[in-house]
């Protein structure tokens, strides 16, 4: 089976590159420079000619800030590209899976959020994943959207690698503590995105489409994340740094963040039987890699 993942360097196209060959799948990276998103005939065109069983729709505009102050680019390439995603993959007649985001949401529920809760994007990033979301569903039934959270990995930027960053040159961060979420792995996420596509492939039961939410077990505050980044940092190098817990005040930014965004994964598990570790393994596992093992019998 050969999947056409758009995307190049992203963090999540990169772990399905390293993962694709031991699932036995085929894998082609459909990208800029031949594929931008902004550009609706390179997108069919690069699409055809990658001749796919299934397409991923993994690249996207990220930078949640930035959005803020450039709203036509992150729609033109979350709302408007993936529209041409959607419409090659029905034009082609594969499978197409579209990763989405906990930030459609509003976070005002106490509760994880379900996939048939209502959405109230604060955000432009948020609003345009959003809008996404429909360009895919206007444009083929035969879609899984995935919407997963705070993906992090060895690849990419990302929150653990900002906070590895930081803590070359300082010994204190002041972390939000009253946003929740799911602290996601890209390289678990590319493991389901895999087996999800080899699902879809041979499998038409209607009830394996629609939208899902992918995301790690457990859930964390920014700060509880942040600790557990510091945690492994001081077991592999010994280098102590502390999170001073603040709250989203004490943190301004352009953009609103959800103060609750964790996904409930329940309908994944019971339709797939697919559930992600642990989000603190996962963050061990990509400390080792990294920084490398955990130094054995050294304390705090
Ligand atoms: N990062 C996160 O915390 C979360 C991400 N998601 C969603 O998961 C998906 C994957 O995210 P992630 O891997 O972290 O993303 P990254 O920010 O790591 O990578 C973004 C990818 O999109 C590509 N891209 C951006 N603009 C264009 C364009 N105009 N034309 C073609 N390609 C473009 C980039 O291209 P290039 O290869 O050229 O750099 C890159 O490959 C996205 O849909 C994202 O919205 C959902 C929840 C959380
Ligand atoms: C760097 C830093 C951030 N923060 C806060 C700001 C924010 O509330 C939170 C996370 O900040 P970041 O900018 O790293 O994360 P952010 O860009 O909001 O991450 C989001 O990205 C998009 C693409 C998604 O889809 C979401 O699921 C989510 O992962 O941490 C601190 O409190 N202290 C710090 O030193
Ligand atoms: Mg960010």
């Amino acid at each position: 089976m050969r999947i056409a993942v758009t995307g190049k360097q992203g963090q999540v196209v990169q772990a399905m590159v390293e993962q694709a060959s031991s699932l036995g799948v085929e894998l082609t990276t459909v990208g800029r420079p031949e594929m931008d998103l902004t550009d609706e005939a390179s997108v069919s065109r690069a699409l055809v000619a990658a001749k796919p069983d299934v397409i991923v729709s993994a690249a996207a505009y990220t930078a949640v800030d930035k959005a803020e102050s450039e709203p036509e680019l992150a729609f033109a390439v979350n709302a408007v590209g993936v529209g041409a995603v959607a419409r090659a993959a029905a034009q082609i007649g594969v499978p197409l899976l579209h990763l989405s985001t906990d930030y459609v949401f509003d976070g005002s529920k106490a509760a994880s959020y379900i996939e048939d809760d209502a959405t109230g994007p604060l955000s432009v990033y948020g609003a345009s994943k959003l809008e996404g979301e429909r360009q895919v569903a206007d444009a083929t039934d035969n879609h899984a959207i995935l919407r997963t959270a705070w993906v992090y990995s060895a690849n990419g930027a990302n929150f653990l690698k900002t906070m590895l960053r930081l803590a070359e040159s300082r010994d204190e961060v002041g972390v939000v503590a009253d946003q929740f979420g799911r602290p996601t792995s890209a390289h678990d996420i590319a493991d389901a995105l895999i087996r999800i596509a080899l699902r879809l492939k041979s499998d038409p039961d209607q009830r394996l489409r629609g939208i899902f939410h992918l995301a790690a077990e457990g859930e964390a505050s920014w700060a509880d994340f942040a600790r557990e980044i510091f945690n492994g940092l001081e077991q592999r190098t010994g280098k102590l740094v502390t999170v001073r817990p603040i709250s989203t005040s004490d943190y301004p930014t352009p953009a609103k963040r959800p103060q609750n965004s964790r996904l409930s994964t329940d309908k994944l598990d019971a339709t797939y039987g697919i559930s992600l570790p642990h989000w603190q393994a996962s963050t061990t596992a990509v400390l080792d890699r990294l920084i490398g093992q955990a130094r054995k019998g050294e304390t705090a």
